[in-house]
């Protein structure tokens, strides 16, 4: 289709972004929405389309409830509910605040002195006419509210997430928004507030739309160049050209998978791993950062057998923290349960605090740091030293040999007397929103990807354009096929495919005319 349409009113174009565009030649573009089945368009039966309502705050005594209603028929709602005081009919104002009584549909009883709100399609949240109800929160209130509406026969009740559902069918939020609305309403941390902020608002949306309308434009280059072929009607090079952007944009990719799944660990939470050998003083660590005695600390070595974990907030990122039995060899054998739990949990966290006592480790006359060898062997770059119990040693250890044994990651702290135990935590912090914070203090930028859907989806694009790399100029026609899935991929995690993207870039992008 496009080759025929194109070849008879095209007879040599150039390309790139610098070109001219033609006039009038871009069809408008047709969005389809992509949910169980990705070649059918949506179609919504009658009860789909009823208006619905539901309240949207919870049950229970408080100032103030929210009823929203949704629908083609919002404004009868409004027009049989909603009443002001002189008890006449009102027609609303859009997107402004009044003062009514809600009444009974039938009976005409007042129900509550209540604001309502009229939002006219296509100005809501989700893109039809909404009608929103703020009304005092009282069981009694809000059911006899609720009953009120079942009595109209054109409404019925929400099914959960049926707002939200209908705001993606009207195409003002794509699922990464969607996505985003969810975690910020389930977010606890200032981090995981900060990056389901920036996905609702609609950041990921443009950061994937942006990729894909990258990978259409090279797809377009490659079909320009199967209708017209190099040298005859194309400029010299596009294939290469093609090919420069389709490695970009590979790159790019990656760059967003390869950032160490910052993203989707603020969204889950971090875990973080307490280990070290017993007694050193990782149950007091865990009691200091939870600010409560929540694990059982006592002088006896191998007080803790299994794994104690609690969820945190240190320095707004949630942290899962847990306590791990001592690391040593051991005939008991629930003991050596725990000390296998403890080492798969080192290695399955994103970040591990190795607690040492340092009279243990630290050799005062050589000042050297000795580490026993059940401990080495789970200690990477990244981990991190607590080195405890400071207050018994008589002369103050040397910090830069000890950061020198074991890195820039250690500190010398007494969680005994509480020495060097806020430095600790600050520094523990920084490091932390340096490895991990989303757009905080440390300013390292807001990840695209926050859930394994996204990542699955971006390693299959970028999977398509290697194999697009991988065809010669002859089998040009096979490796526009890739890039078209590659396109497909990204645009499946908003759940947006665009029909006419390609049309309209090939129109959009190339020069007309001799
Ligand atoms: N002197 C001194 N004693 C400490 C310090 N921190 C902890 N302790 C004591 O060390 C002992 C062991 O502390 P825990 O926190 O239970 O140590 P643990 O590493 O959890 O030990 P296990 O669970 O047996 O592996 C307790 O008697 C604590 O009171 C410290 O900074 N100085
Ligand atoms: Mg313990």
């Amino acid at each position: 289709m496009i080759r025929r349409n194109a070849s008879r009113i095209l007879t040599k174009f150039s390309i790139g972004n610098s070109l001219n565009v033609s006039s009038g030649r871009c069809s408008s573009s047709q969005t389809r929405f992509l949910h169980n089945d990705p070649n059918s368009d949506l179609v919504l039966s009658d009860v789909q389309k009823k208006t619905i309502y539901a309240l949207s705050t919870p049950v229970g005594k408080a100032g103030v409830a929210v009823i929203r209603v949704s629908g083609p028929d919002a404004l009868e709602v409004w027009k049989n509910v909603v009443k002001n005081n002189s008890k006449q009919l009102i027609e609303p104002e859009p997107w402004k605040m009044q003062r009514c009584k809600i009444v009974h549909p039938e009976r005409n009883e007042a129900l509550d002195d209540a604001l309502a709100v009229f939002f006219k399609s296509p100005k809501s949240f989700t893109t039809e006419d909404v009608l929103e109800l703020h009304i005092h929160s009282g069981r009694a209130i809000i059911s006899s509210v609720l009953a009120a509406l079942s009595a109209l026969p054109f409404c019925r009740l929400a099914e959960p997430g049926e707002f939200t559902r209908r705001a993606f069918n009207g195409g003002r939020l794509d699922l990464t928004q969607v996505e985003g609305l969810k975690d910020l309403i389930e977010a606890e941390t200032e981090s995981q507030r900060r990056i389901a902020l920036q996905a609702a608002g609609g950041a990921s949306r443009a950061g994937f739309e942006h990729l894909r309308s990258e990978i259409i434009h090279c797809l377009a280059m490659v079909e320009a160049l199967i209708d017209f072929g190099e040298g005859e009607d194309l400029e010299e090079g596009v294939f290469e050209e093609a090919r420069t952007k389709a490695i970009q944009l590979n790159k790019a990719i990656r760059g967003h998978l390869e950032d160490g799944r910052r993203g989707e660990i603020i969204r889950s939470g971090l875990r973080l791993a307490i280990f070290g050998p017993p007694n050193a003083g990782k149950s007091s660590l865990l009691n200091f950062l939870a600010q409560r005695e929540a694990a059982i600390v006592t002088s006896v070595p191998g007080t803790t057998r299994d794994i104690l974990e609690l969820s945190l907030d240190i320095g707004g990122l949630p942290l899962i923290v847990a306590d791990t039995a001592g690391l040593r060899t051991t005939d008991d054998l629930v003991e050596s349960i725990g000390i296998e739990r403890a080492r798969n949990m080192v290695q399955g966290s994103n970040v591990a605090l190795c607690v040492l006592s340092l009279s243990e480790i630290y050799d005062t006359t050589t000042s050297s740091v000795h580490i026993p060898p059940s401990i080495k062997e789970l200690i990477t770059t990244e981990t991190c030293f607590l080195l405890n119990k400071s207050d018994l040693l008589t002369t103050p250890p040397l910090e830069e040999q000890i950061r020198k044994a074991l890195g820039q990651n250690a500190w010398i702290v007494s969680l005994e007397s509480g020495q060097g135990t806020l430095e600790f935590l600050r520094a523990f912090e920084d490091m932390l929103k340096q490895r991990y914070d989303a757009d905080g203090d440390q300013g390292a930028s807001v990840p695209l990807v926050t859930h394994a859907r996204h990542r699955a989806h971006l390693i299959s694009a970028s999977q398509f354009i290697d194999s697009f790399l991988q065809y010669p100029s002859e089998d040009i026609v096979l490796g526009a096929e890739e890039l078209r899935y590659a396109a497909q991929s990204v645009g499946k995690i908003g759940g947006l495919i665009d029909v006419e993207d390609i049309l309209d870039a090939v129109f959009r992008d190339f020069c007309i005319g001799k």
